[in-house]
C-alpha cells in the first residue's frame, strides 16, 4: 500500500475485519491489492480469538485481540455476549487503529453474520465510526449457509437436498446462525451506510465444508471488492475515459443501509507485453475492434446475469454501477457505453453509473457490477428461519 499522491484519484478504502470471518476476508482483500496500484489506506483486524488472529498474515501491529483474556475459541455463537463486548470495546478498538495513514474515502467493515464476536461487535463499531468520521461506513457481511444451522440437511451429498451438513469439527454446526444473522442485520439497519452481502449458501459446493470453501469464497469476494472500489483515475499514466470516484460509489451504494450485491466476470486477453516487466515488447496496440467488443460484451453480460454475491431479483435494484477494466487497448468505449445501457434496461430504468478502469499491466478484461437496494428471497428465507418458534 502506498500513500496516494495528488494525481492519484483512485478511491482509497480503509478495511476493518471483525470476528473470524471478518478477519479472514480483510486478509484476502489485502492480498488482492495489486502491487501496481493501491486502493487501501490500511487494514486492521479485531477478534476475541487470539489464535484466529495469528492465522492471518496481517502484521501483528494491525491485529487487535479484545474482550476475553487469553482467549482461544471466540464466543461460540453467544450473540448477547458479543453485543455487550461490542458496546464495551467499540471506542477502544477504534483508538487502537494505526492512525498514521491518509484519510480514506470510505471505510469497509467485514464481518461474518451468524457468529457472536463479529455480529455482536459490528453494530457498535459501525455506529461509533459513523459518529467519528465523515466518510461512509459500508459493511461487507457474509450470510450463513443452511448446513451450519439446519439439522435436517442432507449429510450424504447424494440426496435431493441442495446442501450437506458441515462434516468437519473445525466449523461445528451453529444452530442459532440464522437467528444471529438476522438480529445483527436488524441492528445494522439505519447504522451502516450500506450492507454488501455474500451468501455462503450459494457459494459453497454441495459436498463441501465451510472450512474447505472459505479461502476460495474469500478470494472471490476480494476480487469483486477490488474491481469496484479500486476503479478511478490512476497515477501511472493510465487515464480512464469515465472516472468512477468515491462520490460516484457513494451515490450508488448509498447511505441508507441499502442491501447491496456484487456481480463480476473476467476474461483473459492477449496483451503482447512482456510478462517480466522488462518493457522489451510494447503492449499490443492492434487489438481488433470486434475482438475487444466481444470480450467486453461477454464480461458485462456475465457480470450482470451471472452469479451474484447475493442472488436477487435484478428488477428490484434501486441503483446500479458498472466498472469495466483491463488493458487500455481492449477498453472499447462504445461497447462500455452500450453495456451501461444494458444494465440500465435490466434494472428497469434505475439510476446507473458506468466507468472504465484501465489496467496497463492487466491480462484480462473484467466487469464489476454493483446492484444496490435489492430485495432477496434468501434474506426472506433466513428471516423465516429466525422467526420460527423453537422446537418444543
Ligand atoms: N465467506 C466466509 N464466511 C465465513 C468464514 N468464516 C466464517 N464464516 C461465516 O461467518 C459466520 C460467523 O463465523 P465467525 O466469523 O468465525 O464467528 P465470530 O464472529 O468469530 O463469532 P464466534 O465464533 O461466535 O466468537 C459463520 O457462521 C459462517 O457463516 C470465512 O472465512 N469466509
Amino acid at each position: 500500500m502506498k500513500a496516494p499522491t495528488d494525481e492519484d484519484r483512485t478511491m482509497q478504502l480503509e478495511v476493518l475485519g471483525v470476528g473470524g470471518a471478518g478477519c479472514r476476508i480483510a486478509d484476502s482483500i489485502r492480498a488482492a491489492e495489486p502491487a501496481e496500484h493501491s486502493f487501501l489506506t490500511d487494514v486492521t483486524v479485531f477478534d476475541t480469538d487470539e489464535a484466529a488472529l495469528n492465522r492471518t498474515v496481517i502484521p501483528e501491529s494491525h491485529c487487535v485481540q479484545y474482550g476475553l483474556p487469553d482467549s482461544d475459541g471466540g464466543l461460540e455463537g453467544d450473540l448477547e455476549r458479543g453485543l455487550t463486548l461490542g458496546r464495551e470495546y467499540a471506542d477502544e478498538l477504534l483508538e487502537r487503529r494505526d492512525r498514521d495513514h491518509p484519510t480514506a474515502d470510505a471505510i469497509l467493515v467485514a464481518v461474518g453474520l451468524g457468529g457472536a464476536t463479529g455480529g455482536g461487535t459490528a453494530p457498535a463499531l459501525v455506529a461509533t465510526l459513523q459518529q467519528r468520521s465523515d466518510v461512509p461506513v459500508y459493511v461487507l457481511a457474509t450470510l450463513p449457509a443452511d448446513r451450519e444451522f439446519d439439522a435436517t440437511a442432507d449429510t450424504s451429498g447424494s440426496g435431493p437436498g441442495r446442501h450437506t451438513r458441515d462434516p468437519t469439527a473445525e466449523t461445528p454446526p451453529r444452530p442459532n446462525a440464522a437467528t444471529n444473522a438476522i438480529a445483527t442485520l436488524e441492528r445494522l439497519d439505519g447504522v451502516a451506510s450500506a450492507i454488501i452481502c455474500f451468501d455462503n449458501e450459494a457459494w459453497l459446493h454441495p459436498v463441501e465444508s465451510l472450512a474447505d470453501a472459505r479461502d476460495r469464497c474469500n478470494r472471490e469476494l476480494a476480487t469483486r471488492v477490488e474491481a469496484v472500489f479500486a476503479a478511478g483515475e490512476r497515477s501511472d499514466g493510465a487515464v480512464a475515459q469515465t472516472v468512477i470516484d468515491a462520490s460516484d460509489v457513494r451515490r450508488i451504494v448509498g447511505d441508507q443501509s441499502a442491501i447491496v450485491t456484487l456481480g463480476y466476470d473476467d476474461l483473459a486477453v492477449e496483451t503482447g507485453g512482456s510478462r517480466f516487466g522488462l518493457g522489451l515488447f510494447p503492449s499490443r496496440p492492434d487489438v481488433e475492434t470486434s475482438e475487444a467488443v466481444s470480450a467486453i460484451e461477454t464480461v458485462i453480460r456475465k457480470g450482470i446475469r451471472g452469479k451474484l454475491t447475493l442472488e436477487c431479483d435484478l428488477e428490484t435494484a434501486a441503483r446500479g454501477l458498472l466498472v469495466v477494466g483491463g488493458p487500455p487497448a481492449w477498453l472499447n468505449r462504445q461497447a462500455i457505453a452500450e453495456g451501461r445501457q444494458t444494465l440500465e434496461s435490466t434494472l428497469d430504468g434505475a439510476g446507473v453509473l458506468g466507468g472504465d478502469a484501465p489496467r496497463p499491466d492487466g491480462e484480462s478484461v473484467f466487469a464489476g457490477v454493483v446492484l444496490a437496494g435489492v430485495e432477496s428471497d434468501r434474506l426472506a428465507a433466513l428471516r423465516a428461519v429466525a422467526e420460527r418458534p423453537p422446537e418444543p
